[in-house]
């Protein structure tokens, strides 16, 4: 599996200390609003449980599941609710947590979605932001690390569904996906 990284971009302790410096953000942003965070599947899921944990205020979670790369690096461009959410979302607070933002279409479609369940805002923290590739204009409310125009895996994203549990973010060598 570490053969086929190309390069670490960030390593898990410097992954560790944006977590912790954006939970505390958020932390004093939603003080008092009990937010909705929805973890935005798969991809979230490890960013989605190292960041509640360094957020001190009560709040609920709940899961969606949304697919649109498959067993591609790019966007196949349609976006497909796998899972949607046990909660109505109509007049909460809600922050969606992200691992990536790339052409944007995943985050612009959950946004609309949202808005029009009638959510009384709707915040976006994002861990990593590839701003070379959107081609939806759109930037998250708190972002941790913006990232070269690289196919990137680790930290719960993926290639073909491999690579979720490398600790760090690294580029994945092209020789893997070009064959
Ligand atoms: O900005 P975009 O170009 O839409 O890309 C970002 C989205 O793509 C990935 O999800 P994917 O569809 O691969 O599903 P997964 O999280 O299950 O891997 C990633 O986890 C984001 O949710
Ligand atoms: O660079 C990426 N890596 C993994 N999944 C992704 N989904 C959008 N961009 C990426
Ligand atoms: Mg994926």
């Amino acid at each position: 599996m570490l053969n086929d990284i190309q390069e670490v971009l960030y390593d898990s302790e410097q992954i560790r200390a944006k977590v912790k410096e954006l939970g505390n953000k958020l932390s004093r942003d939603f003080e008092g609003r009990n937010p909705l965070v929805i973890c935005v599947l798969k991809g979230a899921f490890i960013f989605m449980s190292d960041l509640v944990k360094e957020i001190t205020i009560p709040l609920e979670i709940d899961f969606m599941a949304v697919s649109s790369y498959g067993q591609s690096t790019k966007s196949t461009g349609v976006v497909k609710i796998v899972k949607d959410l046990d909660t109505p979302v109509e007049g909460r607070d809600v922050l969606i947590v992200e691992d990536i933002i790339d052409s944007g279409l995943t985050l612009s479609y959950l946004i609309d979605v949202l808005e029009r369940r009638n959510a009384k805002s709707v915040t976006v923290v994002t861990l990593f932001d590839k701003p070379a590739r959107r081609t939806v204009e759109l930037e998250a409310d708190y972002t941790g690390f913006t990232l070269p125009d690289a196919f990137v895996v680790g930290y719960g994203l993926d290639y073909a569904e491999r690579y979720r549990n490398l600790p760090f973010i690294g580029v994945l060598k092209p020789e893997v996906y070009e064959k």
